[in-house]
This record gives C-alpha cells, sequence and structure tokens, in this order.
C-alpha cells in the first residue's frame, strides 16, 4: 500500500529558545533553533504572553525556508503541564486549551507548545497534536506515595525523549517497546530517571520539583528539614527559594554555570570543587538507576544514558563505573524530540493509533 506523505510542523518551546521542524513523511525537511533575546523574554509577565510574540518568529522562519503552509497536514507541539495523563498522542482541544493557558499545574515553557500548534493548525483548518508531554503519569500507586500524609509524589519528566529513546532502542534489539524493560536516565539542564516495564514509566524522580538527582540547573532532592528551616528563616520569599529549586540549584548553585563543559575544563585546569560537585552529580545519578533497579527487581533489558549530558564521556563512564552490574549501558547523547513529536502525530494520521481526548476529569 502506498503511504501518504503527510507534511507536519513540529514545534519545541524552550525557557529561551523555540526548536522547530517540518517532516515529511518521517523525514526531516527542516530545522530551525529561533533563539529569543533574555531580555525580550522577561518583558512579558508570564510565559503564556509570549505566545503571540513566539508565533509571528516560527512563522518567519517557516517563510524564510520557504515553507508552504498549505501543504502541512498536521502542526505538533511540546505538551506542557497538564493533569496527569498517560503517554500518547493527544489531540488539542479546549479542556487542554484552558489548563494550558491558565497554567493548571504550573508554568513552564512548554506549556505554549500546544496552544501554538492550535493557533497555527486552526488558521489553516488542519489537525494539532501533542505527543508525551511532561506530565505523562504511568507510576504504579505504591509509587506515588511518599511518606509524608499531605503530599503525594508526582510523575513530571522528560517523557517525550525517554520514550522516543526507549522505543529507537528497543526497534535496534529488533523488539517492541512494550515487551521490555529499561532504566532511561534523561541527563540535560534537568535530570530524570525512569523505570519503564512494556512500555509504562512505573516509577520516575519529579524532576521539576525538588526530587531526585541534582542537575546542572535543579536542587533534586534537598533535606526536607533543612528546608522548611530556610523557608521560615525570613530571609526569602517563597519564589526565592522554589528559583534555588528550579533554575539556580545544582551546577548553578554551587559553581555559577549550567555548562558541563566548563566545568570539565576547570576540572582540567585543577578546580578541585568544580571536580567534587560534578562527580557527586555521576553519584546521585548512579544512586538513582541503583533505585531503578530494584524498582525493575534487578530485571533490566538495558540502563539508556541520554540528553546532553551523554555527550559528555568523563561524565558517562563516572556514572558505568558505579552501575555497570546491573545491566548493559546504552549512550545516546542528545535528544530528539522534534523527530519524536512527528512520530506521534504520524502514527495518528496513519491510522496505526487513536489520537487520545484530554479531559478534566482523567
Ligand atoms: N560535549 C558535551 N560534554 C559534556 N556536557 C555537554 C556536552 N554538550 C552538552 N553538554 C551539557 O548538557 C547540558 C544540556 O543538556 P540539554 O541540551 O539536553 O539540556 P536542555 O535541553 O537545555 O534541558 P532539558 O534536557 O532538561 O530539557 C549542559 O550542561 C551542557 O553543558
Ligand atoms: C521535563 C520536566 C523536568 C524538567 O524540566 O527538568
Amino acid at each position: 500500500m502506498v503511504q501518504k506523505h503527510f507534511r507536519i510542523l513540529t514545534i519545541n518551546p524552550g525557557s529561551t529558545s523555540t526548536k522547530i521542524g517540518v517532516f515529511e513523511h518521517g523525514k526531516l525537511l527542516m530545522e530551525e533553533t529561533i533563539r529569543h533575546d533574555r531580555e525580550l523574554l522577561s518583558k512579558y509577565d508570564a510565559i503564556i504572553a509570549q505566545y503571540q510574540f513566539r508565533k509571528q518568529t516560527i512563522l518567519e522562519a517557516l517563510d524564510r525556508n520557504g515553507i508552504n503552509l498549505s501543504k502541512l497536514a498536521a502542526v505538533v507541539g511540546r505538551g506542557g503541564l497538564l493533569r496527569p495523563i498517560p503517554g500518547g498522542t493527544y489531540a488539542v482541544n479546549e479542556a487542554m486549551l484552558e489548563d494550558l493557558r491558565t497554567g493548571y499545574s504550573g508554568q513552564h515553557a512548554s506549556n505554549l507548545g500546544g496552544i501554538l500548534a492550535y493557533e497555527i493548525a486552526s488558521q489553516l483548518n488542519i489537525e494539532a497534536f501533542i505527543v508525551d508531554p511532561v506530565v505523562v503519569d504511568e507510576m504504579e500507586p505504591i509509587a506515588k506515595v511518599s511518606g509524608f500524609a499531605d503530599v503525594e509524589r508526582k510523575s513530571i519528566f522528560h517523557a517525550l525523549n525517554q520514550k522516543a529513546v526507549a522505543r529507537q532502542v528497543a526497534a535496534e534489539f529488533g523488539k517492541s517497546y512494550e515487551e521490555l524493560r529499561f532504566i532511561v536516565v534523561h541527563m540535560g539542564g534537568g535530570i530524570t530517571v525512569g523505570a519503564h516495564v512494556n512500555g509504562r514509566v512505573i516509577d520516575v524522580n519529579n524532576g521539576l520539583h525538588g526530587e531526585g538527582p541534582f542537575s546542572p540547573e535543579r536542587a533534586g532532592t534537598v533535606p526536607a528539614g533543612d528546608l522548611v528551616s530556610l523557608c521560615f528563616s525570613g530571609e526569602y520569599y517563597a519564589d526565592e527559594i522554589m528559583k534555588k529549586i528550579v533554575g539556580q540549584g545544582g551546577l548553578v548553585g554551587y559553581l555559577g554555570t549550567n555548562d558541563a563543559v566548563e566545568v570539565e575544563t576547570r576540572i582540567a585546569k585543577g578546580d578541585e570543587r568544580a571536580e567534587l560537585v560534578y562527580e557527586a552529580m555521576a553519584y546521585q545519578i548512579a544512586k538513582e538507576i541503583g533505585a531503578a533497579a530494584a524498582v525493575l527487581k534487578g530485571k533490566v533489558d538495558a540502563i539508556v544514558l541520554t540528553g546532553g549530558l551523554a555527550y559528555g564521556k568523563q561524565f558517562v563512564s563516572k556514572i558505568t563505573d558505579r552501575v555497570q552490574w546491573i545491566g548493559d549501558i546504552i549512550v545516546k547523547p542528545g535528544e530528539n524530540e522534534l523527530q519524536a513529536l512527528a512520530e506521534g502525530a504520524l502514527r495518528v494520521l496513519r491510522k496505526q493509533e487513536e489520537a487520545k481526548v484530554y479531559r478534566i476529569d482523567m
């Protein structure tokens, strides 16, 4: 049977950039990272207020690259902080737009993904989707118990890249994602470690709000009692503490940079503090992998290391040194989020999968 050549626009909004790609038949036609001036973005009082400006820059980039919008079959954006939902491709609907606009589960640049996809698609009378948003929640009930009765653990992680990489490795094994057991470690500005069983992420650290290993920009798990004392010391406003956890935590807090390459340069010049902190980040990641191995009862088909930090050979070897007894380690540096968005939309357009419907009672 001849496959239709669906042309798809993909949009991945980040805190300082918007990445876009156009795919046809799953192959990349064009890709551009539109960098936004930090000062310009800071003039908007909420992330959501940046939507009109970002939409304009996307349309200009498409025009610059000679992309004929009338040939698009769908637009797909990286989904945001919605209510907890199972993984998959979702059609953008009113309920979703409302939650993204009001920031129902919080503010995150990816909240703009669904909105931008919808606004561009509706003008062209085509479909808009999101795929595997950061709130994908497939956690087992046991994993949700935090030990503090007022607080339930949440699933907020790099679902799009973790699932895309897991599918890729499964295909390389000649098997389907749904047959395998992986520990996937996304190591970017934030770090999340997911226990994947038969296509579901049954446990994962909440990468955004103070859980798991520290990362270039996130504090990870912080000793709770000391954090409470700091909160009530009278020295900080709530948003200042939150910034110390997200954005200015981890490497930024200790070393003033989120750039691991710069940290490696400092270590090479003999900076002992940088060496200790960098080693500690690898140590905490290894501990989290050990925890995920316990979740999987030691039956692990592979540990997959991905994200920008996976380019760092020394960093990767600091981790593998501590966890290679658990199973095979596969390194997939960087992220393939635009491709993963395109593939998610394509599965629906080709009718291999049905688009899921987002509801507020999910
Ligand atoms: N060759 C390299 N060696 C070591 N570290 C690297 C290398 N290239 C990039 N990094 C580091 O990877 C980190 C950024 O990773 P990445 O680009 O995946 O993050 P992001 O997309 O900004 O955030 P997130 O993945 O959390 O959404 C930075 O600390 C960067 O310095
Ligand atoms: C993707 C959620 C985690 C993070 O932003 O670090």
